[in-house]
């Protein structure tokens, strides 16, 4: 029988976190640290980062022509449908995106077209690649790819070279159309030639990631969430916060949602499976649609989906869905068994603590003494008022 806990987020928590985050310095050249990512719309005082766009931290996405750049972004960050992307017409400049008005994690994407060669001496990579956070380079994968690996090695070398501090992400897509033997043979081939050509060229010490990833399911909105993820110094804080919570409220397990975007944040320690994610997700759209049809609505522009928001789903193999909104733009998604249900009030009382804990990390983050236009890793861009502000009994 499980015992039931309340949560108490011991203070040294916080504390430890602080310390562990402050005083790294950026100092605005490149090859230093990646800008900090910011958190939240600003507004008024705080609109640091809209203030001067080019200033936000961001994510390049490269990659040959028609390798499914555009599409990505369409559909992780703008709701695109994936048989939509079909109709999309070959990017022929930077197109620069800020994720920032409706999403919880602020950044810049610049999509590049295929056929651009970079490399040209009138191209600025100092500047492009100085304040990059993470570079993805997608790979077709239902076409050749080796055109695409030699052109990995060129962006990955140049792009090191200036800033050494940048996450290289390689996501193989398309993967929709290859058959499961066919996925990892690709994946294994992929990661085998891409890392000897690294060595070949005497950069045995830069570190690829893969992800195989499509528009038509989940699997580029989970990739998206782990590249997203290693850009947040505040990840393993929120880690921690979500395996207190799990342990203490017998959760299974637990995401923290950006709710527009549906990437996930932060989860707890335990593996992520590909069905509870989809599960979470779709959880996640069923909320939203019901509160836009059924919410009161008070003011004209004032979202049904609030800090107020919840939902429990009973599903019949015993498994209980539980979303509760953190603030305007994050919701905890958690999965449990009906059995560990009954004391919902507990878990009631240690989502507050936890929407309380997570709360003091900002904070934290925005306390820092380092005045934020610096921009230092360990100085973030935080809107305080975005963090749900009600203090919970
Ligand atoms: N089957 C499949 N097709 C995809 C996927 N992603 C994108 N596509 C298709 O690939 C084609 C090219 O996509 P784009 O997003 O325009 O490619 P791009 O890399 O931005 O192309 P450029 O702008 O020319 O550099 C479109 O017809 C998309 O529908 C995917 O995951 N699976």
């Amino acid at each position: 029988m499980y015992t039931w806990k309340i949560l108490q987020i011991p203070s040294f928590f916080f504390q430890s976190y602080q310390d562990d985050e402050e005083g790294v310095p950026f100092d605005g050249t490149a090859g230093s640290f990646p800008k900090d990512f910011g958190y939240g719309p600003f507004d008024g005082d705080h609109d640091i980062l809209s203030s001067s766009a080019d200033q936000k931290p961001r994510i390049l996405l490269m990659g040959l022509r028609r390798s499914g750049k555009s599409s990505i972004q369409k559909v992780v960050f703008h709701k695109m449908s994936p048989n939509e992307t079909l109709f999309l017409e070959s990017t022929n400049k930077i197109v620069k995106d800020d994720i920032n008005n409706s999403s919880f994690v602020q950044f810049q994407i610049w999509d590049f077209p295929g056929q651009i060669d970079f490399f040209d001496s009138s191209f600025d990579y100092d500047m492009i690649f100085g304040g990059c956070g993470a570079l993805i380079f997608v790979i077709d994968a239902q076409d050749d790819y080796i055109e695409a690996l030699n052109k990995l090695n060129l962006t990955v070398t140049k792009a090191y070279k200036i800033n050494p501090n940048i996450k290289f992400e390689v996501f193989i897509h398309k993967v929709d159309g290859l058959g499961d033997d066919f996925k990892m043979e690709s994946q294994r081939d992929i990661h085998q030639r891409a890392t000897d050509d690294l060595n070949d060229s005497g950069y045995d010490q830069i570190h690829l990631s893969f992800h195989l990833t499509s528009i038509y399911d989940h699997s580029i909105f989970e990739a998206f969430s782990k590249v997203v993820q290693k850009l947040i110094p505040q990840l393993p804080a929120l880690e921690n916060l979500l395996n207190i919570l799990n342990t203490n409220s017998a959760i299974e397990k637990s995401f923290l949602f950006d709710v527009v975007s549906k990437i996930y944040i932060a989860t707890d320690s335990t593996p992520v499976d590909m069905q509870s994610y989809e599960l979470c997700c779709d959880m996640i759209d069923v909320v939203i649609d019901i509160s836009w049809i059924y919410g009161v609505k008070e003011e004209q522009d004032s979202a049904a989906f609030d800090e107020q928001s919840s939902s429990l789903i009973k599903l019949n193999n015993g498994t209980v869905l539980y979303l509760r909104e953190v603030n305007k733009f994050l919701a905890l998604v958690c999965i449990l068994r009906e059995d560990n249900c009954d004391n919902k009030g507990i878990i009631d009382y240690n989502f507050l603590c936890f929407r309380e804990a997570i709360q003091q990390v900002f904070e934290l983050r925005n306390k820092s003494p380092v005045s934020p236009m610096t921009n230092s890793i360990g100085s973030p861009i935080i809107n305080g008022n975005n963090i749900h502000d009600e203090h919970s009994t």
